[in-house]
C-alpha cells in the first residue's frame, strides 16, 4: 500500500480509499483463504469492483424497505447487478474452497500462497481460517461446501470494508491535527527506527498510535448502529418498557458522542483520553458491539488498522485537502453505506517524508 500511494503522493488531494480498502481485502483474503488476489497491485480489480457495487447495491435496499421482497425487487433496475455481483463472488469463493478440499485430500495443502510468501522469510506456514473450519468441522464429514462458503464470505464481509473506513477516517482526523500526527511520528521514529515494515511484536508498544485509533473509531464508528430481539420484557431506566419479540436498534455512533459517558468535550478529537479511560459503563465504548455477538475480529481488526496508519505516517506526512478550510474541530461529513463513510471519500494530500 505504501509503496503504491508514492504515484498519488506530492501531487496534491486525492482520495486515500482506494489504496486502503485495497490493502485490507488482500489482508483479509490471505488470512481467510490463503489466496493472494494482488488487489493492491491492480486498478479496478474484478473482485474488489463486485465487492464495492454489491455493498452499494445492499446499502441502497436497506433504506428502501419495499424492495425487501424479492418479487418487486425483481422489477426494479438494481435486481440484476444485485445478483450479478453476488454470484460473482459466491462463484470465486467457491472454486477456491473446492481446490483446498481437492489439496487437503492429496496432502498437497501447503501450496498456498501464505505459505509460499512465508517461506521465502523461513517463518512456518501458516493456517488460514478456511483450513481450520475444514479441520475442526470434522474434514471431509464436517461442514459443507455452501456451509464454507457462507462463514467465507461473512469474513470477506465483514473484515474489508470496516477496516479500511476506521484506517481512512483515522488518516483524514491526522491531516486536521498536525501536532497529533508529529506526536505520532516521533513514536513511529523510537519504536521502529530504520525498519521499514511494521510487524506485529511491535504493535503492542505504540500507546499514542493506539490511542489514536481508538478515539477515530469513538468519533467515526464505522458500524453506527446494530440491532438485537428482546427476549423478555425488561424496563429502561427512563422507565419505557421494551416488550419480548421487539427489535431493538442499539445507537452505538449516538452512544459514542453522549456526553454523559465522554464529558463536555464529547465531540472533540482527543485521543490521550484514552490514557487514563475509566468509563462509567463497559458498553459506553462499543466499535466492535459489546456481549456474547460482538465482533469476531477485532484483534485483526485493530492490528490491521494500526499496520496502516503507522506505515503511512512513517513514509508520508499527511496534509488536509487543499480545498478543506483549516478547522480540526469541524465534524466530518458523513453517509450511511452499510458502514458510515466520509462524504468527501478520505481526501487527503501525501507528502514524503526525507
Ligand atoms: C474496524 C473494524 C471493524 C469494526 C468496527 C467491526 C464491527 C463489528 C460489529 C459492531 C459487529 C457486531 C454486529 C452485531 O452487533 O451484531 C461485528 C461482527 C462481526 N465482525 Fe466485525 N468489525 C470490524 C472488523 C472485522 C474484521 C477484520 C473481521 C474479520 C476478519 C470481522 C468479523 C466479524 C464477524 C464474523 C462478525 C459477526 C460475529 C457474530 O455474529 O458472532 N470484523 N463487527
Amino acid at each position: 500500500m505504501v509503496d503504491r500511494l508514492a504515484e498519488a503522493s506530492d501531487k496534491g488531494t486525492f482520495s486515500i480509499w482506494k489504496y486502503v480498502t485495497s490493502y485490507t481485502m488482500d489482508s483479509v483474503c490471505e488470512t481467510t483463504m490463503g489466496t493472494k488476489l494482488g488487489i493492491q497491485k491492480q486498478d479496478n480489480h474484478p473482485f474488489l469492483k463486485c465487492f464495492e457495487r454489491f455493498t452499494e447495491l445492499v446499502a441502497t435496499r436497506t433504506l428502501m424497505p419495499w424492495l425487501h421482497s424479492d418479487f418487486i425487487y425483481r422489477f426494479t433496475s438494481y435486481y440484476k447487478p444485485y445478483y450479478y455481483n453476488i454470484n460473482f463472488m459466491t462463484s470465486f469463493v467457491s472454486k477456491i474452497i473446492k481446490e483446498k478440499r481437492q489439496a487437503l485430500l492429496d496432502g498437497t495443502n501447503s501450496k498456498n500462497a501464505i505459505d509460499e510468501q512465508n517461506n521465502d522469510t523461513g517463518k512456518p506456514a501458516t493456517t488460514t481460517f478456511l483450513e481450520l473450519l475444514i479441520e475442526y468441522s470434522g474434514g471431509d464429514r464436517g461442514y459443507t461446501d455452501l456451509e464454507l462458503r457462507e462463514e467465507t464470505m461473512v469474513m470477506l464481509l465483514a473484515g474489508t470494508d470496516t477496516s479500511a473506513v476506521g484506517a481512512s477516517f483515522a488518516a483524514v482526523m491526522l491531516s486536521k491535527h498536525q501536532d497529533m500526527q508529529e506526536k505520532l511520528y516521533q513514536e513511529i521514529m523510537e519504536i521502529l527506527g530504520d525498519k521499514d515494515s511494521v510487524a506485529a511484536e511491535d504493535l503492542p508498544r505504540f500507546k499514542y498510535l493506539d490511542a489514536v485509533v481508538k478515539e477515530t473509531l469513538r468519533l467515526y464508528s464505522p458500524v453506527p448502529i446494530t440491532a438485537r430481539t428482546a427476549d423478555r420484557d425488561f424496563v429502561l431506566p427512563s422507565g419505557r418498557k421494551i416488550v419480548k419479540g421487539s427489535g431493538v436498534i442499539i445507537h452505538i455512533w449516538g452512544t459514542h458522542r453522549n456526553p454523559k459517558y465522554w464529558g463536555a468535550d464529547a465531540e472533540v478529537f482527543r485521543p490521550e483520553r484514552f490514557f487514563d479511560l475509566q468509563l462509567d459503563h463497559p458498553a459506553a465504548y462499543m466499535p466492535f458491539s459489546y456481549g456474547p455477538r460482538n465482533c469476531l475480529g477485532y484483534q485483526y481488526a485493530s492490528m490491521s488498522m494500526k499496520t496502516v496508519v503507522a506505515s503511512l505516517v512513517k513514509r508520508y506526512k499527511i496534509l488536509p485537502a487543499e480545498h478543506v478550510v483549516e478547522d480540526g474541530e469541524k465534524p466530518l461529513r458523513v453517509k450511511f453505506d452499510i458502514m458510515m463513510k466520509h462524504v468527501d471519500n478520505y481526501q487527503v494530500q501525501l507528502v514524503r517524508r526525507k
